[in-house]
C-alpha cells in the first residue's frame, strides 16, 4: 500500500440545531475532509474531528492542516505500508496532535480494507452487524425545553440518553428528567466543568440512578476524578482525559474512572482506539465511542469502531439527519429504533455525495509524489 496523492477540503457546514455544552455553542461546523489516493487508484477518506475553536482540546482544523501539509502528508506520501497499523507507530515521533494524525490514518485504514477486500469494520476485528446508538443533548434555553427534547428522543428510539451538565443546570435538571423518565437509561457529561471541591454537589446525583457521570473534572486530570470516584456510587466515565493506551492503564489503575468514552481522534487513529478497546475489554472495563458532531465520514468510521465486542454501551453516534440537512454520504447515517445496520460491503460502505462535498467546499489542495 503506497499513497500517490492526498487532497484536503477546508469544509464548512451549518447544524441544524446549536449544540451547547459548558464550555461553548457549535453552530457551523468547519472541518478537514482529506481523500488519499492510493497507487493501484483506490481511494479512502479521512475526516478531522477538531473544531474551529480550542475549547474541548487544544487542536482546531486548522492546526491540524498544518500539521498535515508539513508534516503527515509529507510522512506518508510514496511510503510503503503493509498495514495501517504502522502509521500510528510512524506518527509516534510527532508528539500529541491526535487529531491530526487520525484524519490520514482512517483514510489508510479505508484504503487497507477496500484492498483486502472487507468492510473497514471487519478488518477492524468487529463482528456486529448492527449496534445500539445514544444521543448527546446539549444544554437548553428551559427545562421544559429539555423535557420536550429528551421525549422525542426516547420516541425516536435511542438507547440512552446523554445531557450536558454545567454548574446551574445539573441536580435540579438531573431530578426533573430522572422523575419524569424513570425508565430511560440517563447520563450526565460535564465536560470538565467542576472541581473537587464540588464533590458534594455531584454526589446528589447518586440519588438519580445514572448509567455514569462524563468528565467532570479538569480535562489533565486523573488524579482527583480517583478521589471524586471513591466518594460517588455513579460510576465516572473519562472522555477529555484519556488520548491514550497508557493513559488509558494509569487512570483505570487508579481507579479514576470505570468506563471509557473512545474517541478516534482524540486518541490518535483507530489503530490506537482498538489498543485501548482490547486493554479494556481485558480489564473489564466497559467502553462506548463518544462523537465530536461529525459528518458523514468520522460517523461512519464512529460506526465501523463500535462493532468490537467491548463496545458494550450505546455510543453518541447518532443518525446524520440529527446534526444535518444534507450530509456529505449517501446513503446517509440512519438510526432505526435505536440501531445502525453496519454496511457490509468492502471499506465504509458508503459513498461521497460529491454533489454535496463541492457545495460545502470552502477550499482544497492536492499534494502529490
Ligand atoms: O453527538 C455527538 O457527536 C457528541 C456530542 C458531544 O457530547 C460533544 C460534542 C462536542 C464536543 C464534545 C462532546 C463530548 O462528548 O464531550
Ligand atoms: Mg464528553
Amino acid at each position: 500500500m503506497k499513497l500517490t496523492e492526498v487532497t484536503m477540503r477546508h469544509m464548512k457546514m451549518q447544524m441544524k440545531h446549536p449544540f451547547t455544552t459548558s464550555f461553548g455553542t457549535f453552530q457551523t461546523k468547519e472541518f478537514i475532509l482529506l481523500e488519499a489516493k492510493e497507487e493501484s487508484g483506490k481511494v479512502g477518506y479521512g475526516e478531522s474531528v477538531a473544531f474551529d475553536s480550542p475549547w474541548y482540546n487544544e487542536e482546531t482544523f486548522k492546526t491540524n492542516w498544518h500539521m498535515l501539509e508539513d508534516f503527515l502528508i509529507p510522512m506518508l506520501l510514496g511510503r510503503e505500508l503493509s498495514h495501517p497499523d504502522e502509521v500510528s507507530e510512524l506518527f509516534s515521533t510527532i508528539r500529541k496532535n491526535n487529531m491530526a494524525k487520525s484524519t490520514i490514518e482512517g483514510a489508510v485504514w479505508d484504503i487497507y480494507a477496500q484492498l483486502t477486500n472487507q468492510s473497514l469494520a471487519k478488518a477492524l476485528g468487529g463482528e456486529k452487524t448492527e449496534i445500539d446508538v445514544g444521543i448527546s443533548i446539549g444544554i437548553q434555553k428551559s427545562v421544559d425545553d429539555l423535557i420536550e427534547v429528551v421525549r422525542t428522543h426516547v420516541e425516536e428510539g435511542y438507547k440512552r440518553i446523554k445531557v450536558k451538565i454545567k454548574p446551574g443546570w445539573d441536580v435540579d435538571i438531573m431530578r426533573t428528567l430522572r422523575e419524569t423518565f424513570p425508565d430511560t437509561a440517563i447520563m450526565a457529561d460535564a465536560n470538565s466543568a467542576y472541581r473537587l471541591e464540588d464533590t458534594a454537589l455531584l454526589k446528589q446525583l447518586d440519588a438519580f440512578n445514572l448509567m455514569m457521570i462524563e468528565q467532570p473534572l479538569a480535562s489533565d486530570d486523573i488524579i482527583d476524578h480517583a478521589k471524586l470516584q471513591a466518594q460517588l456510587t455513579t460510576p465516572i466515565c473519562l472522555d477529555e482525559s484519556i488520548h491514550s493506551l497508557e493513559d488509558a492503564r494509569k487512570a483505570i489503575e487508579l481507579g479514576s474512572t470505570k468506563i471509557i468514552n473512545i474517541k478516534i481522534g482524540r486518541v490518535g487513529g483507530l489503530t490506537e482506539a482498538k489498543k485501548i478497546h482490547d486493554f479494556c475489554m481485558e480489564k473489564g472495563i466497559p467502553v462506548w465511542c463518544g462523537g465530536m458532531l461529525e459528518a458523514g465520514i468520522g460517523r461512519v468510521h464512529n460506526v465501523a469502531l463500535t462493532t468490537l465486542p467491548n463496545f458494550i454501551l450505546p455510543g453518541d453516534t447518532a443518525g446524520s439527519s440529527r446534526y444535518w440537512e444534507q450530509d456529505i454520504i449517501t446513503p446517509e447515517v440512519t438510526v432505526d429504533n435505536g440501531v445502525i445496520h453496519v454496511p457490509q460491503q468492502a471499506g465504509i460502505g458508503f459513498e461521497l455525495n460529491h454533489e454535496a462535498v463541492e457545495e460545502f467546499t470552502v477550499s482544497k489542495k492536492t499534494y502529490s509524489l
